[in-house]
Order: C-alpha cells, then sequence, then structure tokens
C-alpha cells in the first residue's frame, strides 16, 4: 500500500489548546505523523509519496467557499491584531445570537468559523492545513488511478470539520474532500467509515442531506462524550439523506466485542449500500491507552479493523484522523493497514 506524507504538517506545532479550565500545549503535535511514518517504513508497509498540490475548488466543492477563504488569513489577522500565542476562538454566536461579524476582529471571526476552541493556529498552520488536504487528494489519486487502498498520512486531521466550521483540531474535512472528488471523477456512491473514537460531526453535517455518500461513525456517546451536541442513533439523515447516515454511539469502557459488534452491523449495512469505494476515516483514539479516550481496543485488535474492512472487497482510501497515544499511534494505525493488506 502506498502512503502520502508531507513534511509540511510539522509547521502547526506549540499551538495551545483549551481543555477543562486549562489552556495546555495541543495533544495533535507533529510527532504523531512522525511516529506513524517511521512505523510505515518499519514494517515495509509501501513507498511513501509526497503531495501533488492541487488548488482549493475541491475543498469548495464540501466547504463554503467564504469559510475555506478566511483560513488562510487568519494566522496574518492575528498577528496584525497584535495578539499573542495561539489563534484561539473565545466567544461564539450561540443561539438566539446574530452572525454577521465586524471583518476587522479576527477574534470574532475565528468565533463566528467555529464550533470549539480546539482548532488553533500558529504561524505554519495554514500551510500544514493545505499539506493535508493535498496529501488526502493525491492518495485519493491512487485509488482512482488503480490501486485498490492508499493511506493519506493527514495531519491535521479533518472529521470535524462541517461545511462553514472548524473545530477539536480540525479545519478542512480530508476524507469529505475525498469522497466528494471520488464523486467528482465520476463514482455514483461512496462510503465514509469513521472509526475515530470520537464522533465524525463535521462529515456528518456536509452530507446529511444527501444520498449519494453514505456516512458511517462508530464513536463515544455524545451523551458523554466530545463532541457532544451531534452523534446520537436517531440521526439517521434527511430528505436524499434519509437513512444514509448512520451512528453507532458506545459508552466508556467499550472493548473490542462490543465495538466490533457495532463494526460488524456497520460493514453489512456499508455493503448493501454497494458504493463504488471507501474512504476510511483512520482514528486510533479508541486505544485503551488514549490520553483522552475512554474505549478499551487493544494493538492487537487494529489489523482485525484492517482486515475486516477489506472483507469488502472495495477500492479503500484510508486518511488518518486522531489518535493520541503517541507511542503506540504507528504500531496501531500502521496495524489497520497491515492488517487490510492480511499481512
Ligand atoms: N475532555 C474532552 C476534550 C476534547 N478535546 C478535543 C478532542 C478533539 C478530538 C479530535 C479527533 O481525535 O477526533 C480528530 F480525529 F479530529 F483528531
Ligand atoms: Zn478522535
Amino acid at each position: 500500500m502506498k502512503t502520502v506524507y508531507s513534511p509540511l504538517h510539522a509547521g502547526h506545532a506549540g499551538q495551545m489548546e483549551l481543555v477543562t479550565a486549562a489552556i495546555v500545549p495541543g495533544f495533535e503535535k507533529p510527532s504523531r505523523a512522525e511516529f506513524i511514518r517511521a512505523r510505515v517504513e518499519s514494517e515495509k508497509l509501501g513507498p511513501i509519496i509526497g503531495l501533488v498540490e492541487h488548488d482549493l475548488a475541491a475543498a469548495k466543492r464540501i466547504h463554503k467557499a467564504d469559510y475555506i477563504d478566511f483560513l488562510p488569513t487568519v494566522w496574518p489577522q492575528w498577528t496584525a491584531a497584535g495578539f499573542e500565542g495561539s489563534a484561539m476562538a473565545f466567544t461564539w454566536p450561540t443561539r438566539g445570537l446574530r452572525g454577521d461579524v465586524p471583518p476587522q476582529r479576527i477574534d470574532a471571526l475565528l468565533g463566528y468559523y467555529s464550533f470549539d476552541a480546539g482548532a488553533t493556529f500558529v504561524e505554519g498552520t495554514w500551510a500544514a492545513i493545505k499539506s493535508s488536504y493535498d496529501v488526502s487528494l493525491t492518495a485519493a489519486a491512487l485509488v482512482k488511478g488503480g490501486e485498490t487502498s492508499a493511506f493519506a498520512l493527514c495531519r491535521p486531521p479533518g472529521h470535524h470539520a462541517g461545511a462553514a466550521f472548524m473545530g477539536g483540531y480540525c479545519f478542512i474535512n480530508n476524507a469529505a474532500v475525498a469522497a466528494q472528488w471520488f464523486l467528482d471523477q465520476g463514482a455514483s456512491r461512496v462510503s465514509i467509515l469513521d472509526v475515530d473514537y470520537h464522533h465524525g460531526n463535521g462529515t456528518q453535517e456536509i452530507f446529511y442531506g444527501r444520498g449519494d455518500v453514505q456516512v458511517i461513525n462508530l464513536h463515544g456517546d455524545p451523551m458523554i462524550e466530545y463532541p457532544f451536541f451531534l452523534g446520537h442513533a436517531d440521526e439517521r439523515g434527511a430528505g436524499d439523506g434519509e437513512g444514509f447516515n448512520l451512528n453507532y454511539p458506545m459508552p466508556f469502557g467499550t472493548g473490542w466485542e462490543a465495538w466490533n459488534a457495532s463494526l460488524e452491523d456497520a460493514c453489512t449495512k456499508l455493503a448493501a449500500y454497494a458504493p463504488d469505494v471507501v474512504v476510511v476515516s483512520l482514528g486510533v483514539d479508541t486505544f485503551e491507552k488514549d490520553p483522552i479516550s475512554q474505549f478499551k481496543l487493544k494493538s492487537q485488535d487494529y489489523p482485525k479493523i484492517g482486515r475486516r474492512i477489506a472483507r469488502l472487497g472495495l477500492p479503500t482510501l484510508f486518511v488518518m484522523e486522531g489518535g493520541y497515544a503517541v507511542e503506540e499511534i504507528g504500531i496501531n494505525a500502521v496495524g489497520v493497514l497491515t492488517g487490510f493488506e492480511d499481512r
């Protein structure tokens, strides 16, 4: 399996994040991608190739243009305003408020375009975001070109980014961009299987009213886990999308047996949908040692996930999402991929 990777992710470093009552160094850090890349090499998964640059047209197929055009302006506006530290939202237009924002107030604009304080910027963040998007499209082209599978080693991740909002370390929804690109390249149906511990609220929001992209999420129950405000089992899609959004919320402490039961049901529903291609939002924060998550999967379980996905017999694009047990992130993420290849 080929991996697409860019060193430009490393410029997104040192960003701070707001967790319960404290501002701390971000968990979504460069070493995550470096441990995964090292494991791709040590496991001899296959060639690691660089990105092909794209314009932002494919991003604007699923994100609002004003949102995308805002992203590269954040850091210059933040510094021009004389603000220090990470560019971070701290006020949001919630229910009953208005969304018109004075254009020169970057702090207000950050809140307008985000759902939490978790998508923060430093000087190199935009270059990293753009590289992650290019990585996803470059890997998608490998699958379109005939490869059975490919691995987009994306950083920053994307599945919390909606049509016009960022959050949870996500800015451009790499998996959603790839899914739409496959459709624009002639696919009739695409399934997105999101196995990250956190619900892919952005991905769901983007495709909720559509029947040409099936969105399946296995995740921590939003009644008790971030991102909270989307991801319940009764969210099945709307309009043309009715029945094409499937959520499998699970409780704290979920281990392999229960998690696999959700995966099995999800794969059955995916097979019934008969997509032309599968995009896997590959997060491995379901791991028992993940510092911010509450599931109990073990390293030996990840190859089983890959094997099950391979049994679908469909072209598959893996897009990296989350995972914060940095020492084991490579073992677990690449474990899915070697499992897929049944090595
Ligand atoms: N106490 C809970 C704090 C939650 N803080 C934000 C967690 C973000 C998770 C991001 C992710 O893992 O879903 C992604 F795949 F997008 F990277
Ligand atoms: Zn996650």
